[in-house]
């Protein structure tokens, strides 16, 4: 019920007003329409984005910027049997209208509908389910080395579109590097429009900012006469230019030297909202071969003044009201409760005022960890690596080498692209670098490609490790203080959501050492992390059943508290665990992994933790609570292993 799956979709489109989209049921539908169409198609498609996004919160602004290139690409390419992949997914909206789900839009990331990233599950037009950015290059070459063996003869195409916030991730350039070496027949389209998430950083940045202004070059034209053409001086510099090459002549006179050297032909840069322009680039570079590069100029929110003005808030707005005008925004509903992350955010802010030694790190989500201050604030100290979170960790361990106190800030499901530098570059070395994990746990409408749902598994098994899970909010702050003093690398995650406290009066944290809430001889309830308050809740429904559990928060993941929960587990009549984490290896495994290395009673522990599947998107407290992950659910098991019954909640 909870993988992946195709239909039916449990949740009704609503009809709405277009004239050309609704009769768009498939690429090929483009063909009979005329330029003034196309361009009309363009403007509807932008309004379905405008619509979507006033009622839930979805990528918006760099959908609105592909609307061109997704007509201009279906309309070049046949993708029944071409291949089109789309970096990190989150562009794919326009693909979708074009692919015959206009219809089933109205659903995107509700629960049962369609997701907000591709889906083989919906569409043979999509290809992978992606979300994580930077791996488009390797499978299109993959897609077309695979093409080239088993279907032989079809002549199959192959289109990576790239957007400039990706290409710096390192895999990019394995690709890169093996398909010029492969020399395969590889479309790569670079969408440029200056932005990641947020303001794009580093040398290729600067790179690219001087190749969007170098005037348009074709490397499929190689003569020399051509090049001459296009030389914007006159006299002596170009005679010294011509007299050290072909090279420096291309390189003052085109901003793609740098792919070129890699082995792939450049083109452009091109207009991205230009369709026939578009059109005309994609014909042209259709049946070329080996490895092409198109650089496409596009503007992040383009169509929709606001966001294309702050691409930043429009990247994924809250759901917002455009006045009469249909292009100012009237209002964006705000959250103003704090989430986790702001706790987090600030404890950072505090550890970098108290010690200078302490540094952070974000894989350009500044805006998605909330580090703004931090960045305004401690400029010297906060590093933004781009979309490169194994770099991120690799430069962590040389900064905690050289003396330094590096946290390493990433998202949960992001940080998984580290596993082998957190591996060598920082538990091998035993080096102090503490990882923040955010979005650990359901990411709601993001669904399966960022669920940050297996950290609990993938932290703990490095020796060296400490691995920590904050019960509340208030101990995110107390736990990077600790983890900031400790000699050795240390972990700590929390998830998107409203944070929650526990009042009472915590005991300050100690390496390895629970937390006992309260006392009772009736059962044991052990709340792993942000399971803690849902412990807590669960107990006193409990209480109202004649009940009385003792509640742990366990705060270490590893090591885990056999001295405290050893006892504990032996005296109680049951045991549970609740984690948002799988199954499959997390705190629930490492408990009974300790328990049996101390011969302690684990017949009666039952874990309760998301299953070993993908888990589809949806509201995190929906899906929790489908998985006994909530207050009523914990009570439920409680009283079922009580052998109480279960009575309604
Ligand atoms: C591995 C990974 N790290 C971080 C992210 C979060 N993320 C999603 S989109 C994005 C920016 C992508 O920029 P770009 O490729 O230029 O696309 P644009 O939105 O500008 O079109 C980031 C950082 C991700 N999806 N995957
Ligand atoms: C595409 C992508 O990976 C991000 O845009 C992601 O959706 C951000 O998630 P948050 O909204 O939780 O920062
Ligand atoms: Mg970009």
């Amino acid at each position: 019920m909870h993988a992946l799956s195709r239909s039916p979709l449990s949740v009704q489109p609503r009809p709405v007003p277009y004239d050309i989209l609704p009769r768009i049921h498939d690429p090929r539908d483009l063909d009979g329409l005329t330029d003034a169409q196309l361009e009309q198609l363009a403007a509807e498609i932008r309004e379905r984005l405008c619509s979507i996004v006033s009622d839930r919160a979805a990528h918006f602004a760099s959908n609105l910027g592909v609307v061109e290139l997704a007509i201009a690409l279906h309309k070049v390419f046949d993708f029944k049997t071409d291949r089109l992949i789309w970096d990190t997914g989150h562009q794919i909206y326009p693909h979708k209208l074009l692919t015959g789900r206009f219809p089933q839009f109205e659903t995107l990331r509700e629960r049962g509908g369609l997701m907000g990233y591709p889906n083989p599950e919906e569409s043979d037009y999509d290809l992978f389910v992606t979300g994580h950015a930077g791996s488009s290059v390797s499978t299109s070459l993959g897609l077309k080395a695979g093409d080239d063996l088993v279907h032989k003869g079809e002549d199959r195409k192959s289109v990576a579109v790239i957007g400039d916030g990706a290409l710096p991730s390192g895999v990019v350039f394995e690709a890169f590097n093996n398909a010029a070496g492969l020399q395969k027949d590889l479309l790569v389209i670079l969408n440029d429009n200056e932005m990641g998430i947020c303001p794009r950083v580093g040398g290729l940045a600067s790179y690219l900012d001087s190749a969007r202004t170098a005037p348009y070059y074709d490397g499929l034209k190689k003569d020399v006469a051509w090049l001459l053409n296009k030389i914007p001086v006159v006299g002596e510099q170009s005679t010294k230019l011509l007299s050290q090459g072909k090279d420096a002549l291309k390189h003052f006179l085109h901003g793609g030297m740098l792919f070129e050297e890699l082995g792939f032909r450049y083109i452009g840069p091109v207009d991205g909202h230009d369709l026939k322009t578009l059109t005309a680039a994609l014909e042209r570079v259709k049946h070329v071969r080996g490895p092409v590069l198109l650089h496409v100029l596009t503007e992040k929110g383009h169509g929709f003044a606001p966001a294309a003005s702050d691409p930043v808030t429009f990247h994924t707005p809250a759901p917002f009201q455009r006045d009469d005008s249909g292009q100012e925004v009237a209002e964006i509903r705000t959250s103003s409760t704090k989430a986790y992350t702001n706790y987090a955010a600030d404890a950072i802010h505090a550890a970098l005022s108290r010690d200078d030694r302490v540094a952070v790190m974000t894989a350009a989500m500044c805006q998605g960890n909330k580090l703004e201050k931090v960045r305004a604030d401690f400029p010297d100290r906060f590093f933004d690596t781009g979309i490169c979170e194994g770099h991120a960790v690799a430069f962590a361990g040389g900064m905690a080498k050289a003396g330094a106190r590096p946290i390493v800030d990433i998202y949960s499901t992001f940080l998984q692209r580290s596993f082998d530098h957190i591996f060598q570059e920082v538990a091998l070395q035993n080096l102090p670098v503490t990882f923040m994990l955010d979005r650990a746990g359901l990411c709601g409408p993001d669904g399966a490609t960022h669920h940050g749902v297996f950290d609990n598994s993938y932290m703990r098994v490095f020796p060296n490790m400490t691995v920590m899970a904050p019960g509340d909010a208030g101990e995110i702050k107390a736990m990077l203080d600790f983890s900031l003093q400790h000699d050795g690398p240390c972990s700590l995650r929390y998830p998107k959501t409203a944070a929650v406290t526990v009042d009472r009066h915590a005991p300050p944290i100690e390496h390895g050492k629970a937390e006992v809430y309260e006392n009772g001889p009736d059962g044991l309830l052990i709340g792993c992390g942000i399971m803690f308050p849902v412990a807590v809740a669960a107990a006193e429904k409990l209480r109202e059943e004649g009940l009385d559990v003792t509640v742990v928060n366990p705060r270490f993941i590893k090591p885990i508290d056999m001295e405290t929960l050893g006892p504990l587990m032996d005296e109680a009549p049951f045991v549970i665990t609740a984690e948002e984490n799988v199954v499959t290896g997390g705190f629930g495994s490492a408990l009974l992994e300790a328990a049996n290395a101390r011969g302690v009673r684990t017949d009666h522990v039952r874990i309760v933790a998301l299953p070993d599947e993908f888990i589809e998107h949806g509201p995190r407290d929906e899906i929790l609570a489908d998985f006994g992950l909530d207050a009523d659910g914990l009570r439920n098991t409680a009283l079922s292993l009580a052998d109480r019954g279960v009575t309604a909640a």
